[in-house]
């Protein structure tokens, strides 16, 4: 039997990292926040002054850089190039780069490559990104794209940094949120959509517990063998 996958896609700043970790946790299953492969490949190029916006180059780039994924959800890991680079690719010079970096070929099929490796290494994984259910697990037998308002994305992003009364900054994010979102929606390669078969679920309204607890019911309904001692 192929490993179990539960695929989370949707835009910037929708939940789909608290999400999967926690459904992960609850499920017993690894975890991979594959846009922390995507900002690791990202802040590696920028090591190298490579410019951004020439896709030649940065696939250059790419072909050498080496990106390792830890699939525990309670203590994820990342790191490019030999470096733990979980602080630094949360930084605002990354998130600028990060989706110019993520339509170049060259950049996605790596990172597919690595996690289809990953999926087949696991004894089940809930995946995280843009094109999981699309194009990494088509074949997933649960897909869920969660959607939110931009303005509740962008307090939310802004509460995590503390930021949460700042209007202006507030204002920044969502400009920032709706930025990406444009460039990974229109690329080429495989842009950020709805699988056919995903189901949307609008968490504009929801609390995260409530949220997990959703996917959590639905992962048991499309893999009953998921409702052990562990969920
Ligand atoms: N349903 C929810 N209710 C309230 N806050 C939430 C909810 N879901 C997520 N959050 C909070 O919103 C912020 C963004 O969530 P998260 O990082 O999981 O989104 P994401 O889709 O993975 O973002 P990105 O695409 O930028 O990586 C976090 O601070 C998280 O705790
Ligand atoms: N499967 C994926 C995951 C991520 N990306 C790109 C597009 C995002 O803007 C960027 C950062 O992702 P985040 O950390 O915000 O989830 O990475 C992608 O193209 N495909």
């Amino acid at each position: 039997m192929p490993p179990v996958v539960i695929a989370l896609d949707g835009p910037s700043g929708s939940g789909k990292s608290s999400t999967a970790r926690k459904v992960a946790t609850r499920l017993g299953l690894a975890y991979l926040d594959t846009g922390a492969m995507y900002r690791a490949m990202t802040w590696a190029v920028l090591e190298r002054d490579v410019d951004v916006e020439d896709a030649e180059a940065v696939a250059e780039a790419a072909a050498e850089i080496v990106i390792e994924s830890g699939t525990d959800p309670q203590a994820p890991t990342i790191i490019a190039d030999g470096v733990d680079v979980a602080g630094p690719i949360r930084e605002q010079a990354v998130t600028d780069a990060v989706s110019q970096v993520s339509r170049v070929p060259a950049v996605r099929e790596r990172l597919v490559a690595l996690q289809r490796q990953t999926i087949a290494s696991s004894d089940g994984i809930v995946l995280e990104g843009r094109d999981i259910g699309t194009v990494v697990a088509p074949d997933a037998p649960l897909k869920l794209y969660l959607v939110a308002d931009t303005a509740a994305r962008a307090a939310r992003r802004a509460a995590e940094e503390g930021q949460a009364e700042v209007a202006a900054h507030v204002e920044a994010t969502a400009a920032s949120l709706q930025r990406r979102d444009a460039i990974d929606s229109t690329r080429t390669t495989s842009p950020l959509a709805k699988a056919d078969d995903a189901i949307e679920l609008d968490t504009t309204h929801l609390t995260l517990d409530e949220v997990v607890d959703e996917v959590v019911r639905l992962a048991v309904k499309a893999v009953p063998d998921l409702g052990g001692p562990a969920s």
